[in-house]
């Protein structure tokens, strides 16, 4: 259920990460379909479907290894989140506030008050600049997630939209540790993601969530999931 160390920068196979995941059927549905990372919204409400620590809980406990839950937290505050991920004890910590609201220095400071935790950082992908933040946190984050970003917004992702893939590519060469792709990524588009980007990983929200809904199709992640595998290089 948790990464015994940090992960290698290859992982054997294409890895995939799914959210948001929020209910204990949803959870015990996309690990049986064998997604590895399962993906739960961890807040106090502060941000649109945060779900309380007693909720994240039951879901995390309905998880099946192999698959990890990883748990996602909005907020900058690193009282907050040590305090949930020591309380929560996911396989990883992943960490969706703004490059503004929390620096490179934050995420060392929060790794030093959770030793041993794997981190994962979000990184907005925008323009040139994406690239000196992710060159930003080597040494400090143990996966990075390249997602899209609206300016202004406090969080990063859960756009449903693409972003420029050469950005991402150029990333994933300089990045020394496993790079996961997200934003706007579903089974129609995730083999081109891979064979463009060149990811240790894909990640997808909207477009494997039902219709005009946040709850999951699981149909659309089994598809997802089948074709990311699939398009992994050999
Ligand atoms: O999962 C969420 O609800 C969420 C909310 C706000 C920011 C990020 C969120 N998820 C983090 C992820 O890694 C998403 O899966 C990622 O942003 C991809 O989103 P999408 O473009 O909708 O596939």
């Amino acid at each position: 259920m948790f990464y015994a160390q940090c992960p290698p920068r290859r992982l054997r196979a294409m890895l995939t990460q799914i959210y948001e995941i929020s209910t204990i059927e949803e959870a015990s549905a996309v690990s049986a379909i064998g997604v590895d990372h399962v993906g739960v919204l961890v807040g106090d409400g502060r941000f649109p479907r945060e779900l309380p620590i007693s909720a994240a809980s039951e879901i995390a406990a309905a998880i099946v290894p192999p698959s990890k839950f990883s748990a996602l937290f909005l907020t900058c505050d690193l009282s907050l989140i040590a305090s949930w991920a020591r309380e929560l004890n996911p396989a990883i910590v992943h960490l969706g506030a703004s490059a503004e609201l929390l620096s490179p220095q934050d995420v060392a400071s929060l790794k030093r008050m959770l030793p041993g935790k794997v981190v994962m950082r979000s990184i907005p992908v925008f323009g040139e600049e994406s690239v000196a933040i992710a060159r930003s946190y080597v040494g400090i984050a143990d996966f990075l997630l390249l997602d899209s970003y609206r300016a202004t917004d406090k969080q990063i992702g859960a756009l449903g939209v693409t972003h420029d893939w050469g950005i991402s590519r150029r990333i994933v060469d300089l990045a020394p540790v496993p790079v996961v792709l997200a934003g706007g990524l579903g089974p129609d588009n995730v083999a081109e993601a891979i064979r463009t980007v060149r990811p240790a990983g894909v990640d997808s929200k909207t477009r494997t969530d039902q219709d005009g809904s946040h709850a999951k199709d699981l149909d659309r992640v089994r598809r997802f999931h089948e074709a990311a595998r699939a398009a992994a290089p050999s």
